[in-house]
This record gives structure tokens, C-alpha cells and sequence, in this order.
């Protein structure tokens, strides 16, 4: 398996991992500043988002820190320790999210005003707190600024696909266009 040690490493890298909750997520570190994202299990199962800005760091060799604000209002705080096949999530969901969290089940770059209107219109607080760790159980090596990694609404066999390598060819562009 690869050995993660620098940014670099690490930056242009998919992942898929689940949650000890049971939440299965797939994130593709687009570049230094930038990911996409797939959810396929959990509360808001079926959202996707791309070129979602956020601050990314390395703590120390190996070990990765991802954060950043939705439009939504959600807060996430992610680090990676892919040498380990193991991350932790904190995500922080305003209130209205954990009451309506089919709003935001959606491809959200279409949906950026409803998403605003939606955290004004409803309540922020208390937050819905999920802390969690998660197996990683794939990692691709997709490449920088790779649009076709994160390019189509999940469906149900989709990690699956992957994992077996069934929806990437060798250049990491979609087989199924
Ligand atoms: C709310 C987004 C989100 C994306 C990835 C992840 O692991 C947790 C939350």
C-alpha cells in the first residue's frame, strides 16, 4: 500500500471510508484548497458537492487535517491517517439539518441559494454533534484537479464499483460515461 509521508502525498488522493456509525462517505482531495464529496449512507445519504473550499493541513508526517463551512452551515473537521486506514469526523449540523435533512440531499452546487435561504428560514441551534471514527476501506490514487472523480450522483452499487475496480480505467476517468 502507498506510504503517506507529505502534502503532496497526500493531495490528489480519493478515498471511501465508514463510519463506526455506519456511515459510508467517499472524499477526493481535489487540491490544496479544494475537495469533492459523495455521501452514500447516513442522514443525508444521496448528497454530492464539488469544489467545496476548505483548509487543509498536514499535522505532522502522514497525518491530515481537512475543515471547512458549508453553505448549509454545517461545520466539519476531519483528520486522516491514511497510513493507518483510519480517520476521524466531527460534524457539527445546525439544527435545521439533523429537523430537514432532505433539503440538503441534492447535488448542492445546484442548490447553493436554497441551501442559504434554508439556514436563515430555520433554526441554527443546539447543533447536532456526530464525532466519529471510520475505516478506510479504498484509496485511489486520482490525481490534482481531477473532475471526473466526483461527477455523477451515487447510487447504491457505487463504492462497490469502485472498489473493484469496475468505474475508474487507468487513467482515472470514468468507464461509463
Ligand atoms: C458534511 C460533509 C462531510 C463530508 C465528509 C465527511 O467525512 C463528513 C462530512
Amino acid at each position: 500500500m502507498k506510504k503517506f509521508s507529505t502534502l503532496e502525498d497526500f493531495v490528489g488522493t480519493h478515498f471511501i471510508y465508514t463510519y463506526d456509525n455506519g456511515w459510508e462517505y467517499e472524499l477526493y482531495v481535489k487540491n490544496e484548497h479544494t475537495i469533492d464529496y459523495r455521501i452514500h449512507g447516513g442522514m443525508v445519504a444521496g448528497r454530492w458537492v464539488k469544489n467545496q473550499e476548505v483548509s487543509l493541513v498536514m499535522l505532522t508526517e502522514g497525518i491530515y487535517k481537512i475543515t471547512w463551512t458549508e453553505p448549509t452551515g454545517t461545520d466539519v473537521a476531519l483528520d486522516f491517517l491514511p497510513n493507518d486506514e483510519k480517520m476521524h469526523g466531527m460534524i457539527f449540523f445546525p439544527k435545521w439539518v439533523h429537523e430537514h435533512p432532505e433539503i440538503t440531499v441534492c447535488f448542492q452546487n445546484d442548490f447553493i441559494d436554497l441551501m442559504h435561504e434554508s439556514r436563515e428560514k430555520y433554526e441554527t441551534y443546539p447543533k447536532y454533534l456526530v464525532p466519529e471514527f471510520a475505516k478506510i476501506t479504498y484509496i485511489g490514487e486520482a490525481g490534482k484537479d481531477n473532475d471526473e472523480v466526483v461527477a455523477q450522483a451515487p447510487y447504491k452499487e457505487m463504492t462497490d464499483d469502485i472498489r473493484a475496480g469496475k468505474y475508474y480505467d487507468a487513467n482515472y476517468k470514468m468507464m461509463n460515461k
